[in-house]
């Protein structure tokens, strides 16, 4: 049985002779297969047909195109669909039959215009577009390239440097400036538009308006020597910035083809290179980066109920230390009033003060206006009591991690709070179940656990018990949605999802570096891998020693069996090492925070070796980088094999989320189970199984992982059994 078509491209033609093909594949007129395949046949129609002069082409309900149909993709890296030959639709499609058509055609943009979707707009011999409307080449974030001919007619249009700019950051220009970059020929207001672009095409027909062929222009391309130059620095500054990605450099390969041999030879090239892109690892990685980021908003049970999430007219924060204040400052940069409680003045006065300094730096670094900042600053009350609260809709908990402290606010809040405000928690580790003990607001209390800084953190962790009801977790996820984070909802456990998966990625630090395994070493491999900073060194003098104590007596509690008891740490501590914040810890800081290793740090490892009664490992003093890696990452994977056998994640794919917007993981790995997989659970399941025969317990695979180590099977296949605790 032959498939469902996705989506579809329209055409009518008025009696002012312009036929106006309309792209619908909602929500964001993606260009699948089978719309590229009836835009072709539209397009042939209108080029046979006498009573058509021009063409426009337009999307569908305020949305010109979100570009190719990603899901194709995935299509053609499984094998369920062919790849056609290369060059197909951008060159005998899109140049030869659109571009280098004998009628012209004219882009109508609405809303978006993003990768192959601005492409085909550029193909078109003008574009006029909605003061809204974003455009942009985005197609590196997902591994891909542009490859409907953006690599060729960007170039041309914006100038190289500006191409360049916009491809390597994948970041879209308003329409504005698009104009003013010459990517755009007129901005008009959105009722204006499609009668704008009809005019403008009869314009171009009948020779009043310029007919451009962006592909054939080289006025803004600069001399060839000085096009090398920025070519050179372009790959240069991509070489450093993403060692381990293959295909930005290819991307530039394909513009620099187009200007040193012209467009025709780099569009060939352009087509050629995108389809090896599509078959490398980390282009799998980032597609599935891309859907699965959207699908931790589909919450089975949750969201699929029918659920509107309630209006947050008001929130209320306990706390204002760095994570009070930050969670501040993300509430009210997207326009939520707060309030923010604090014990006394001097505390109040502080919590206030971090806001303003968040907000004042993005003053200072030009990202916000005087303006929009005194505006912002004043959706933001302090308080000391709770008698502003009883019109909040919702409270975020956010003091330091005490049990009884805790369980004495909610109690409170339970007093002052309206029946439907949602009573949330920023702990990190903490058991909610046991904060709310002394409320009977069980179904209201859910857990809301940002990352520092939280005003620039991505992920927010919202965590649910078996009593938090269902509108509760839909109102928190609009709100995430509102103030721009990607939430992940998890189960109730200590540390929740993303600190106990990472927590042995410390642990296993330490544990190598009281054996013997230089510190500045595994730091170093780490970083090559991929995260933002060497595990515990750099991420523990960044936290700072007391948190990572705090949040070790909290695993070393619960999980006893499987921590690993350092005292590294605390022998740092003990001589005021703290971290960055005492500009000592595993590194030395100048004043500038710039970090050096230090030669003293040996000292502390030798007496934790001795203080613990353990012995240097010739072996593990020798560890390529390899083998760092997967000592520092499988105990990560088997914790999250835990964390998903026992449903604290309804889907792996959120646990990749989680570990990508949280902890740093490299997104173009996929995440850690998606990496984990790519590995395989068996050679994963040998080594940790090894490691533990000659470590003991803290390597130990786990039930599930032992499960699907012995056959070889993936982990983040579904689990067989409805076991999710949510
Ligand atoms: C050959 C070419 O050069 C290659 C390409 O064109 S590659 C594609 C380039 N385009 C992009 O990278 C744009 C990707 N999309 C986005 O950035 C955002 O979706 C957007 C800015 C278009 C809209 O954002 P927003 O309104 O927040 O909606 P968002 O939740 O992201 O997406 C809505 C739905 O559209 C889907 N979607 C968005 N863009 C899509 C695309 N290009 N292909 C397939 N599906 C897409 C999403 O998966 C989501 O589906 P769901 O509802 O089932 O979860």
């Amino acid at each position: 049985m032959a498939s469902r078509p996705k989506g579809k491209a329209t055409m009518e033609v008025g009696g002012d002779g312009v036929a106006v093909i309309t792209l619908i594949n909602p929500p964001v007129n993606s260009l699948s297969f089978d719309v590229l395949e009836n835009l072709k046949s539209n397009y042939e129609e209108a080029l046979s047909r006498n009573d058509v002069k021009a063409i426009v082409i337009t999307g569908a309900k305020g949305r010109f195109s979100g570009g190719f149909d990603i899901s194709g993709f995935g299509d053609i890296q499984k094998g369920t669909r062919k790849a056609p030959k290369p060059g197909y639709i951008s060159i005998d499609i899109i140049t030869d039959l659109l571009e280098a058509a004998k009628k012209p055609s004219v882009a109508a943009i609405d809303g978006l215009a993003l990768g192959g979707g601005l492409e085909l707009a550029m193909a078109c011999h003008a574009r006029i577009s909605t003061p809204g409307a974003q455009l942009g080449l985005p197609e590196l974030q997902l591994g891909v390239i542009p490859g409907f001919g953006g690599t060729q007619r960007l170039p041309r249009l914006v100038g190289l440097t500006k191409a360049l700019e916009m491809i390597l950051t994948s970041k879209p220009v308003k329409a504005e400036q698009g104009h003013s970059l010459g990517l755009v020929d007129a901005v008009v207001p959105p009722a204006e538009l499609l009668n704008a672009a009809r005019r403008w095409a009869l314009d171009i027909a009948e020779r009043r308006k310029p007919w451009v062929s962006s592909v054939l222009k080289t006025d803004k391309l600069p001399p060839l020597g000085e096009a090398r130059e920025i070519l050179k620095f372009a790959k240069d500054q991509t070489r450093r910035q993403a060692p381990n990605l293959k295909h930005p450099l290819m991307c530039l390969e394909a513009v620099e083809v187009g200007i040193v041999s012209g467009s025709r030879a780099g569009l060939e090239k352009e087509a050629l290179i995108s389809s090896q892109v599509v078959k490398l690892d980390t282009t799998k990685s980032l597609i599935h980066v891309f859907f699965s980021q959207r699908g931790t908003t589909k919450v089975p049970g949750v969201t699929d109920r029918g659920l509107v999430p309630r209006k947050i007219k008001k929130v209320a924060i306990i706390g204002g230390g760095l994570m009070g204040s930050g969670i501040a400052t993300a509430l009210i940069l997207s326009n939520y009033p707060v309030i923010l409680k604090e014990v006394n003045e001097k505390f109040l006065e502080a919590g206030l003060g971090r806001v303003k300094a968040n907000l004042q730096s993005s003053v200072k670094k030009g990202r916000m206006s005087q303006e929009k900042f005194e505006k912002t600053m004043s959706l933001l009350k302090g308080s000391l009591d709770y008698e502003s609260f009883r019109d909040v809709d919702m409270v975020i908990e956010a003091v330091i991690e005490n049990i009884s402290l805790k369980q004495k606010i909610f109690a409170d809040l339970e007093k002052y709070c309206p029946q439907h405000c949602i009573l949330a928690s920023n702990t990190s580790t903490i058991d909610l179940n046991k904060i709310g003990e002394r409320t009977k607001s069980q179904d209201r209390i859910i857990g809301a656990h940002f990352f520092s800084p939280a005003h620039v953190m991505p992920l927010l962790e919202i965590v649910r018990t078996n009593h938090t009801s269902a509108q509760v977790i839909v109102d928190l996820l609009d709100v995430g949605k509102k103030i721009k984070k990607t939430p992940v909802v998890v189960g109730n456990c200590t540390g929740f999802a993303v600190n106990r998966m990472f927590f042995p990625y410390t642990q296993a630090a330490m544990f190598l570096v009281e054996r013997g395994t230089d510190p500045y070493l595994i730091d170093k491999a780490v970083s090559k891998f991929g995260m933002p900073m060497g595990p515990f060194s750099r991420l523990c003098d960044l936290v700072g020693f007391g948190v990572a104590i705090a949040t070790a007596t909290q695993f070393i509690e619960n999980f006893p069996e499987r921590t690993n008891k350092s005292m590294i740490i605390p022998l740092m501590q003990e001589d005021k090492r703290a971290g960055e914040a005492t500009r000592k810890g595993f590194y030395l800081y100048d004043e500038k925070r710039k970090a050096k290793p230090d030669p003293e740090l040996k000292k502390y490892i030798e007496k934790a070796r001795s203080v613990s009664g353990v012995n240097l490992d010739p072996k593990l003093a020798k560890l390529s980088e390899k083998e760092i890696i997967e000592m520092t990452f499988f105990p990560v994977v088997n914790e999250a094999c835990r964390v998903f056998a026992e449903g604290i994640a309804v889907k792996a794919a959120d646990l990749d989320i989680a570990g990508i917007f949280g902890m740093g993981f490299p997104p173009y790995r996929g995440g850690i189970m998606f990496w984990a997989d790519s590995i395989g659970s068996k050679y994963i399941y040998s080594k940790l199984d090894e490691w533990s025969k000659a470590y003991g317990g803290f390597f130990k695979p786990c039930d599930f992982l032992a499960e699907r180590g012995s056959k070889g099977a993936p982990l983040s296949a579904p689990l067989e059994q409805a076991r999710s605790r949510l």
